[in-house]
């Protein structure tokens, strides 16, 4: 059985590419730089919530598939590596590449053999064959071969989407290493893409890019509706029953937010604007990702008249439920909006129930209450905004909810809620285009 090294294995991605290719029979080691997050594996807790992946990880480790270490060097007998590293924005939009070039040089110093890095993080365009340079420029490309392996997995289903994946994609300029990164995943039945690195790496930012475009068309959609009396879930419905739109991406809400989506769009616009091109179908999905944001906090106000000193419930942290994720999330933007406008805010989140959990740093949260009950949170409180479509909020008692309340105001980012049941109970409901 293949040996394989995860770099940044204790990531989103990285840990489960780990678990799911261990429980596949394979000996994967997946190291990550951040030790903190290799202790708290070690001692059997997990550094994000992700479902299913407990399970993988601990089988792996009591089958002796799976072992984690914060030593590069651990990786020199595996014979494909995963580089699962971050590619953050950085504050010009462009993609942060030091922690892939970082994992590159580390591995390709840390090994005798030739093997073969695929990269699994998010890079812009051409960075396959810019690190095989970088790699010739530094007399290593006897140790690495690179092979693009983009991943599409969804936080919060990711174990699944690792089992049932749409496609794989392979980029690469060796046919055999292709087939190494093509065979690992077999027996596999998806359709498989073996391509070049530049298509591969593009059919990434496309996808997420496309994604993102949708999500605004219906949003933009939904601002219509608002005005014209229809509702937008029924439009969602009647257009997404044709196959060649189909239903998915197309609920209308406050926006696109987490750590994909937002950034790839900003990379790859900044890649368009580097080859003096102008991505304006892009930039528009952006500014109306923007404005869906801002316009709950508008209807907040319409219906408040005055934030200052209203007492405000915020329901959900994390960018979407079954996760614990508040990376680019939007609802810290929309906290601190609503601080700025005088506005009192209590949170409250399934998942992330602290700043801590939530890995927000205190001073970004300052003057935030916490409170763990969706009920207890809404107390006394002039709205309730609901930012996250977890489903314990889809089951609230309503009438509960409402006796709670000072003023029974619910402003529903996510058209979760119930909107009629929620009105017989006297609440006033504010949905995104209904
Ligand atoms: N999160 C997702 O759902 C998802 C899905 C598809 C693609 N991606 C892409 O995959 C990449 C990783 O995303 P993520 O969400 O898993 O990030 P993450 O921040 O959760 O994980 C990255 C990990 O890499 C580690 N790391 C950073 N530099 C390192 C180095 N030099 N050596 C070893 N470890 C190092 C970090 O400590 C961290 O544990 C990004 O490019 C992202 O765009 C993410
Ligand atoms: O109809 C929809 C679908 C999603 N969203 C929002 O869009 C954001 C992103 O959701 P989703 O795409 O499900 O989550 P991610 O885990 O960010 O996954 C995206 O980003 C990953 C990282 O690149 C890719 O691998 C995935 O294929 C891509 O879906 C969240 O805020 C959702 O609430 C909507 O507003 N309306």
């Amino acid at each position: 059985m293949t040996n394989i090294g995860i770099v940044g294995g204790l990531g989103h991605v990285g840990l489960i590419q780990s678990a799911c290719l261990a429980k596949l029979g394979y000996k994967v080691i997946a190291y990550d730089i951040d030790m903190e997050k290799v202790k708290t594996i070690m001692k059997g807790e997990m550094p994000f919530q992700e479902q299913g992946l407990t399970e993988l990880v601990t089988e792996g480790l009591n089958n002796n598939t799976l072992s984690f270490t914060s030593e590069i060097s651990d990786l020199a007998e595996a014979e494909i590596v995963f580089i699962c590293v971050g590619t953050p924005a950085l504050p010009n939009g462009k993609s942060d590449l030091s922690h892939v070039y970082s994992a590159v040089d580390q591995i390709a110093r840390n090994r005798k053999k030739n093997c073969i890095a695929a990269v699994k993080s998010t890079v812009p365009i051409g960075t396959s064959r810019k690190l095989t340079e970088y790699l010739k420029d530094n007399n290593l490309s006897d140790k690495v071969t690179m092979v693009s392996n983009p991943e599409f997995l969804r936080e919060g289903t990711g174990v699944k989407d690792f089992w049932e994946p749409d496609r794989i994609v392979i980029g690469a300029e060796s046919k055999e290493a292709a087939n190494k990164v093509k065979q690992l995943y077999s027996p596999s039945e998806v359709p498989v893409i073996n391509t070049t690195w530049e298509n591969s790496e593009l059919i990434k930012y496309a996808s997420n890019a496309f994604l993102a475009t949708k999500i605004s068309f219906i949003n933009e959609i939904s601002q219509l509706c608002e005005d014209v009396g229809a509702d937008i879930r029924v439009i969602s419905k009647g257009i997404g029953l044709d196959p060649r739109i189909n239903p998915h991406f197309l609920q209308a809400g406050i926006g696109f937010s987490g750590p994909c989506l937002d950034k790839d769009l900003n990379s790859l616009i900044n890649q368009f604007k580097e080859k003096q091109k102008k991505p304006l179908i892009l930039e528009s999905a952006l500014q109306v990702n923007e404005q869906q944001r801002a316009s709950v906090v508008e209807k907040l106000q319409k219906h408040l008249e005055n934030l200052r000193d209203k007492d405000i419930a915020v329901f959900g942290m994390a960018f979407k439920a079954e996760t614990d994720d508040v990376r680019s999330s939007h609802s810290l933007p929309i906290i601190r909006k609503l601080l700025s406008l005088g506005a009192n805010i209590t949170v409250n989140d399934p998942w992330v129930k602290s700043p801590e959990q939530g890995r927000i740093s205190e001073a970004e949260v300052a003057g935030v209450e916490w409170i763990s009950s969706p009920y207890r949170a809404a107390k006394d409180k002039d709205a309730v905004l609901l930012q996250t479509a977890w489903q314990e909020y889809e089951n609230l008692d309503y009438k509960k909810l409402c006796a709670e309340m000072k003023k029974p105001l619910v402003v529903d980012g996510r058209n979760l809620f119930n909107r009629e049941e929620m009105e017989s109970h006297g609440i006033v409901y504010v949905g995104v285009g209904i």
